[in-house]
């Protein structure tokens, strides 16, 4: 296998319940460690309840697998999750066993945080960290975040059209674009990106290529602001605020006749979109009188699922191009030290040289202080420190 080739791919996501029996030691799963209140949990749990126990985050991550597998056919297909099976230390350990060496690690997240980016890259070194000393340790290569690559604004544009479309005629044409993502808790969204705030300022980014996509479709440029979901954690720490459904409500109380809200900030439409936007935020809008409609996530649009195989491509062929639509420009592939490191999410034991089931932790995985924990004591530098580097 040539350096730089892959020979397979990872969808890394979130994972969710399949049952009601699921559904508690899943919130168990994604707390762990964490500060939500335990009453928080219950009103999370009862949602979950209303939908039978099952989120369908799952079964679109089946679909997305689906879809990658016919656009690559030449290439195993791998998924594992975080917080429910198959959980990604199974799944490492299942494609290592199969003597994969060089996987993309796709990641169902577009953009940069601490849970949505940074958390991801520690899961896959754990699982790494947890694979049995008899078994070759495959190299996971993270592609980059997505969040301004045209396969994931372009199905956006195209779906915010489509739910402006379906408001009633008299609302359409000065409704406002609310941009929703999960919210984050202050400290999270300061530390997020390596210069801090690149959360907030990349939704806002990406929100105004929708917008002025929209503008062209439609020649209506319209008013649009960037507004929070799922808030959770004690009232006592301050999230991103302000939340979608209050804002919807203002908006009403101001004499707005319609909103469309855009989920951005995630790929599917899973418990957070179907529950938290269509069921509570929409139904405070039309409590206030406000006409108020949805877009469609991205989903296996086929230009999104294309796109899996470009960011591929391009990071196993350093002269391929890179796409990309914002200022930003396309994400680093290796994260720049302290991205997305909030001060309460240090891990003092992911040291240079740590040695993890009595061998050094291998990685690559994280681009930084972790990554360094892979490199011989005393030596700081990342194995892997930009594109298209050799094999291990
Ligand atoms: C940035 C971000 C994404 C987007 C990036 C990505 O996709 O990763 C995301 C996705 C998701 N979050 C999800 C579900 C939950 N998130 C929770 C809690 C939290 N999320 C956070 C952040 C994010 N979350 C944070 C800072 C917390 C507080 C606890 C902590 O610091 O970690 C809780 C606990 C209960 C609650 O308090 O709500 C649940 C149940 C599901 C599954 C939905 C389904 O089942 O269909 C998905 C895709
Ligand atoms: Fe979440």
């Amino acid at each position: 296998m040539p350096a730089g080739e892959f020979d397979a791919l990872l969808v890394v996501s979130f994972g969710g319940p399949e049952g009601p029996a699921d559904v508690w030691p899943f919130l168990r799963n994604v707390t762990a460690g964490r500060n939500v209140p335990e009453a928080r949990l219950a009103v999370v749990a009862e949602q979950y309840r209303m939908f039978g126990g099952r989120s369908p985050l799952n079964d679109q991550n089946r679909a997305l697998v689906a879809a990658l597998r016919e656009q690559l056919p030449d290439l195993p297909v791998y998924w594992g999750n975080r917080n429910w099976a198959p959980y990604l230390t199974d799944t490492v350990a299942e494609l290592a066993a199969a003597g994969v060496r060089r996987v993309a690690c796709f990641v169902t997240s577009a953009f940069p945080s601490y849970s949505g980016c940074r958390q991801y890259r520690e899961d896959l070194a754990g699982a790494l960290a947890a694979l049995p000393a008899d078994v070759p340790v495959p190299e996971l290569v993270p592609l980059r975040l997505f969040f301004d690559h045209p396969g994931f604004v372009e199905p956006m544009v195209d779906h915010s059209v489509a739910a402006i479309a379906q408001l009633p005629e008299p609302a359409r044409a000065d409704a406002p674009l609310l941009f929703t993502a999960h919210s984050l808790p202050l400290s999270q969204a300061r530390a997020s990106g390596p210069h801090g705030h690149a959360y907030p300022r990349q939704l806002r980014t990406v929100a105004e290529l929708v917008v002025a996509g929209v503008e062209r479709r439609t020649g209506v440029r319209h008013p649009f602001e960037i507004v929070y979901c799922s808030r959770s954690g004690p009232p006592s720490v301050p999230w991103l605020d302000p939340d979608v459904g209050d804002r919807l409500v203002e908006l009403a109380g101001q004499g707005a006749a319609g909103a469309v809200m855009v989920p951005l900030g995630f790929v599917s439409d899973h418990m957070e979109v179907i529950h938290d936007l269509d069921v509570v935020a929409t139904g405070r809008a039309r409590d206030h009188g406000l006409a108020v409609t949805r877009a469609s996530t991205v989903g296996t649009d086929r230009r999104f699922v294309a796109m899996v195989g470009e960011l591929l491509a391009e990071r196993a062929d350093p002269r391929a191009p890179q796409r990309s639509l914002s200022a930003f420009g396309p994400w680093p592939d290796v994260c720049p030290p302290g991205c997305c490191q909030p001060a309460s999410r240090t891990r003092p034991g992911a040291s240079a040289g740590e040695q993890v089931g009595g061998r050094p932790e291998p990685a690559i995985l994280i681009g930084d202080d972790a990554t360094s924990s892979a490199t011989p004591a005393g030596d700081t530098r990342p194995l892997r420190t930009g594109r298209g580097q050799g094999q291990r």
